[in-house]
């Protein structure tokens, strides 16, 4: 699907959206569900995300495959080896088989699991026979992808002995493993995270627990970026939101004060307001915290013509797609001069934006929606614009919603 970009006809805009529950905190609960059936779920994510981990955490036997999602990828193959009776292969897209998994499996093999590649080493395609896993103790490299451990983490509990890991290198995404600890907490799981120590202790039984999935902040960060955008006096609400959040992308809030939107929680809901410009026409961030935020962030200081110098940027090669070498391409269509090296990314502050430009979404939801704000600057068009779905799937109908022209070519 190509769609037509094209800004609404007043920039100033005034709106509610209710945004999906968080594919992490869905996919996490999901896990959590599956292993103590006493847990219920409110607002659980309508991402395919979602959807791909719930149908998995369905099956026994036979072929899984979990798409694009990288969190279904590893938490399931986690949980699969944990299972007893259970044997599965489980397997994803194209670029789900180029998405590294070898530290996952050799730290699972380590507590006695049995996995095997189907066909490259270290990759998915992953053939999972179901054991008791009776060791209690492990190190993985920590500077590669926190949802290795976060995998680890939710089958530490049906775990005999529970879990004890030790992190080797710089922890990266650690919002993300204490997000999947707090969850264990709600549950009445204890655990404890000092240094480079993570242990978590058994149980048998958790006590019924409603887990409510607070909305996605990922998601949120395009509004962010269209208030941005707008004019002074713009204002966007967003349920269902919370202060203290488990996700770390509500660093959101402190952000975007950068560029002049300011945020109010009241009635599980945010509210954001364009009250002014940005503070500088050059910023810079470490996102080794927020990886998933880095391309709106980019995409924002491309439409207000300023400079921006992001780090921590480690992780994005090996997410949907190399997300580095897509954001040089594609900020670059409109004008946008970009340096790249393995974990930043420069953008030079510029004059204005090129036109006619169709941006290229390489199976990566957050190309899409990072470029989408865009419109309110230059029209243009979306490549593969259903995208999106992976975990946010509708957002072009509430860009609709906020006055966007929205049209299919
Ligand atoms: O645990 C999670 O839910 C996630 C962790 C992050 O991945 P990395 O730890 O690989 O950076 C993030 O990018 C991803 O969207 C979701
Ligand atoms: C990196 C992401 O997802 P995952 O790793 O779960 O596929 C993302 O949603 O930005």
């Amino acid at each position: 699907m190509r769609l037509q970009l094209t800004s609404p006809s007043d920039n100033k805009i005034q709106r509610t959206i209710a945004i999906t529950g968080s594919k992490s905190e869905t996919n996490r609960s999901l896990l959590l569900q599956a292993l103590f059936p006493n847990i219920k779920i409110e607002n659980l994510s309508n991402s395919d995300d979602g959807e791909v981990m719930q149908k998995g955490l369905q099956k026994s036997t036979g072929v899984v495959d979990i798409h694009h999602a990288g969190t279904a990828m590893r938490f399931l193959t986690a949980y699969f080896a944990s299972q007893e009776g259970k044997q599965v292969t489980l397997t994803g897209s194209n670029r789900m088989q180029e998405r590294p998994i070898k530290i996952l499996v050799e730290a699972l093999q380590s507590l006695g699991a049995d996995i095997q590649y189907e066909k490259e080493a270290g990759y998915p395609p992953l053939k999972i026979t179901g054991k008791k896993l009776e060791k209690s103790k492990v190190s993985l490299p920590a500077n590669i992808s926190s949802q290795y451990i976060s995998a680890l983490l939710l089958i530490a509990p049906s775990l005999e002995n529970g879990l004890e890991l030790e992190l080797i290198g710089k922890i990266t995404s650690v919002p993300y493993i204490k997000m999947t600890l707090a969850l264990l907490e709600q549950i009445g799981v204890p655990s404890s995270f000092e240094g480079n120590i993570i242990k978590v202790a058994p149980k048998a039984t958790v006590k019924a627990t409603t887990l409510v999935v607070e909305s996605d902040w990922s998601s949120a960060s395009y509004f962010y970026s269209i208030v941005a955008l707008c004019e002074v006096g713009t204002e966007i609400q967003l349920s269902s939101y919370k202060q203290n959040s488990l996700q770390g992308d509500s660093v959101l809030a402190d952000i975007y004060k950068d560029f002049g939107v300011e945020t109010t929680f009241a009635n599980n809901s945010i509210r954001l307001k364009k009250i002014g410009g940005a503070k500088s026409d050059h910023l810079e961030y470490d996102l080794s915290n927020a990886p998933d935020i880095a391309q709106t962030i980019a995409v924002t200081c491309l439409g207000l013509c300023i400079g921006c110098h992001l780090t921590g940027l480690h992780t994005l090669p090996i997410k949907e797609t190399d997300r580095l070498a897509a954001l040089q391409t594609e900020l670059g269509k409109f004008g946008g001069n970009v340096d790249i090296d393995s974990e930043s990314l420069t953008l030079t502050e510029q004059s204005q934006l090129n036109s006619n430009v169709s941006v290229d979404t390489y199976n990566d939801h957050r190309m899409a929606m990072a470029f989408g704000p865009l419109a309110l600057k230059i029209g243009f068009v979306v490549n593969d614009a259903e995208v999106v779905s992976k975990s946010y799937p509708d957002f072009w109908s509430d860009l609709k919603a906020l006055g966007f022209v929205v049209e299919e070519l």
